[in-house]
C-alpha cells in the first residue's frame, strides 16, 4: 500500500512539475508575437540606415559627425559675430539717439530764442513804423495839404526860349509881349527827369495812403504837355508812370515792411472816366454810372472794384482801361484825352492789434485845358471842350472856396468834383497838383502855372486818418 501511495505522490508531483512547465511556455509563446513585431521594426531601422549611409559612401558615420560638428561650429561663431554686430549697432543707436535728443532740445532752445528775438524785433519795427509814420506825416503836414509841382517837358529839345528854370523851385515864363513872369512850386521836375524822378518825390504821400490817409494826386495842364505820360506813362519799364509804380510800391510795402509788423492790406482798384459831364466805368464795358451825394459821403452807384493781389493785375486793368478811354487827336496832341481819368485805389488795412485803415488813393489824369477860340474847336469837339473847361474851373472854384475857407463849395456843380469830393475835402485829404507846361502852348500854360502856383500858399489843415468799418 505503502508503496502504491509512493507511487502516487511521485507522479502528483511530477504532473504539477509538468503543469508548471507548460503554464511556463505558454506564457513565452505568448511574447512572441511581440518580439516579432520588435523584430520586424530593427529590419526596418536597419533598411533605413542602410539608405543612409548609402548617401555617404565613403564617409562613415564619424565623418558625418565631424562634419556636422564642423557646421555647428561655423554657425556658431556666425551667430556669435552677428551677436557682437548686434549689440555694436545697439550701442552705436543709443550713441545717436543721445545726440538726436540732444539736438532736439537745441533745436528747441534756438526756436525759443528766434521767437523772442521775432517778436523783439517785430516790437522795435512796429515803434518805429509809429515814429515814421508821425514824421512822414508831419513832413507831409508841413508841405501843405494842398501841394504843387510842375514838370516841364522837352522844352530844350523844341528849342524854346519862352521858358527857363530860375531854380529848383522856380520857373520864368517870357510871353510875346516882351514881359516874363516868375512861378514858385514845391518842386520843379525838369527835363529830362525820369518817371523815376517824377515818383521818387511823390512816394510819401503814396505811403500816406497805406497810413490810411485819402490822397489825391492830380496831372493838371494844357493838352499835349504829358499828363498822361505822367500818371500812366508808357510800356518799357523806365517810361511807367506814376499809377503802375505806386501800385508796385503798395504791395511790396504791405507785403514786406508792414506784413512783417502784423498789418495786413486788402487793394481793389476802379477806373473812372468823365465824360461831357458823364460818368463811365472803364472796367466795366464802359457803364453809365450815377453819383450821389449823401451827406458826407459820395457814392458812385455801381462802380467795379477788382481786387489787386499782385503787379501783373494791374497791367489786365490798364489794359482794360486804355481800350475804353476817349481819345481824339487835336492841334497840339495826336492821342488827346478829351475826358478825366480817375484811378482809385481802395486800402484797407488791419494790423494784429485790431487797428484799422480803409482810405482811396485817387491818381487823377485830367483832360487838358484849350481854350476853344485858340484851337478853333468845332462840333463834338467844342461840345468835349465846353465840358473839360466846365469841369476844370469847377475844380478851380472848389479849390479856392476851400482855401478861402467859404462855407459853399461847389462841387455839385461838375460830375469830377462830386467824384472826387471826399478826396479834395479839407481836414481829410492830402492833394498833390503836378502841374505840367507845355512850351508850344504859352497862353494855355500861363493860366496852368497862375492857378497852380496860387495853390502853394494853401494848407487846409492836417489829413484825418481814415478808420473806416472793420472788413
Ligand atoms: N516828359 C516826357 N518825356 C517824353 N515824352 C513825353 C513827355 N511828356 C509827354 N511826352 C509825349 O508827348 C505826347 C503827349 O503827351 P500826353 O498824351 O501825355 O499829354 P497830355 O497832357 O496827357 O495830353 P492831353 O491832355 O491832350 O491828353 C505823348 O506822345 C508822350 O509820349
Amino acid at each position: 500500500m505503502d508503496g502504491v501511495r509512493i507511487k502516487n505522490d511521485f507522479y502528483n508531483n511530477h504532473t504539477n512539475d509538468l503543469k508548471h512547465q507548460i503554464a511556463q511556455l505558454e506564457r513565452k509563446t505568448a511574447t512572441i508575437p511581440k518580439l516579432e513585431n520588435q523584430l520586424h521594426k530593427a529590419k526596418n531601422q536597419n533598411k533605413v540606415l542602410r539608405r543612409e549611409s548609402a548617401l555617404f559612401p565613403s564617409a562613415s558615420c564619424a565623418d558625418v559627425s565631424r562634419v556636422e560638428d564642423q557646421k555647428v561650429k561655423t554657425l556658431r561663431n556666425e551667430l556669435a559675430d552677428l551677436k557682437l554686430k548686434l549689440r555694436q549697432l545697439e550701442d552705436d543707436n543709443k550713441e545717436k539717439d543721445m545726440e538726436n535728443d540732444r539736438l532736439i532740445q537745441e533745436n528747441r532752445t534756438l526756436k525759443r530764442e528766434k521767437l523772442k528775438l521775432i517778436n523783439c524785433f517785430k516790437t522795435q519795427m512796429a515803434e518805429k513804423d509809429a515814429i515814421i509814420r508821425e514824421l512822414n506825416d508831419e513832413v507831409v503836414d508841413l508841405r501843405g495839404q494842398i501841394r504843387v509841382a510842375i514838370r516841364v517837358r522837352d522844352f530844350e529839345r523844341d528849342g524854346s526860349s519862352n521858358f527857363s528854370i530860375i531854380s529848383q523851385n522856380e520857373v520864368q515864363l517870357q510871353q510875346t509881349t516882351g514881359q516874363s513872369n516868375t512861378y514858385s512850386f514845391e518842386h520843379v521836375f525838369f527835363p529830362p527827369t525820369a518817371q523815376s524822378g517824377v515818383f521818387g518825390e511823390i512816394k510819401e504821400l503814396i505811403m500816406c495812403a497805406l497810413h490810411g490817409k485819402n490822397v489825391c494826386l492830380i496831372a493838371y495842364g494844357p493838352t499835349g504837355s504829358g499828363k498822361t505820360f505822367t500818371m500812366r506813362g508808357e510800356d518799357s519799364a523806365d517810361s511807367e508812370g506814376v499809377i503802375p509804380r505806386a501800385i508796385r510800391f503798395m504791395l511790396e510795402q504791405s507785403k514786406r515792411d508792414l506784413a512783417m509788423i502784423g498789418w495786413n492790406y486788402k487793394f481793389q482798384a476802379s477806373f473812372i472816366e468823365v465824360y461831357n459831364e458823364e460818368v463811365y466805368d472803364l472796367l466795366d464795358g464802359k457803364q453809365k454810372l450815377e453819383v450821389k451825394i449823401n451827406g458826407s459821403k459820395t457814392n458812385v452807384v455801381g462802380l467795379k472794384k477788382i481786387e489787386i493781389g499782385n503787379i501783373s493785375d494791374v497791367d489786365v486793368i490798364l489794359n482794360l482801361a486804355d481800350s475804353q478811354r476817349s481819345v481824339a487827336s487835336t492841334a497840339s496832341n495826336e492821342h488827346s484825352s478829351r475826358s478825366h481819368a480817375i484811378f482809385q485805389i481802395f486800402v484797407d488795412g488791419q494790423n494784429a492789434s485790431g487797428e484799422m485803415v480803409q482810405c482811396c488813393l485817387n491818381l487823377v489824369d485830367l483832360a487838358g485845358s484849350e481854350r476853344a477860340k485858340e484851337t478853333q474847336a468845332r462840333g463834338k469837339q467844342f461840345t468835349e471842350l465846353t465840358n473839360i473847361n466846365q469841369s476844370l474851373s469847377t475844380l478851380k472854384k472848389c479849390i479856392r472856396a476851400q482855401m478861402t475857407k467859404m462855407s459853399h463849395v461847389p462841387y455839385r456843380d461838375s460830375k469830377l468834383t462830386m467824384v472826387l469830393r471826399e478826396y479834395l475835402g479839407a481836414g481829410s485829404s492830402k492833394t498833390m497838383f503836378i502841374a505840367h507846361a507845355n512850351p508850344r502852348d504859352v497862353a494855355e500854360t500861363k493860366r496852368t502855372l497862375e492857378f497852380t502856383s496860387e495853390l502853394r500858399s494853401t494848407n487846409l489843415g492836417k489829413a484825418v486818418v481814415q478808420t473806416g468799418q472793420k472788413l
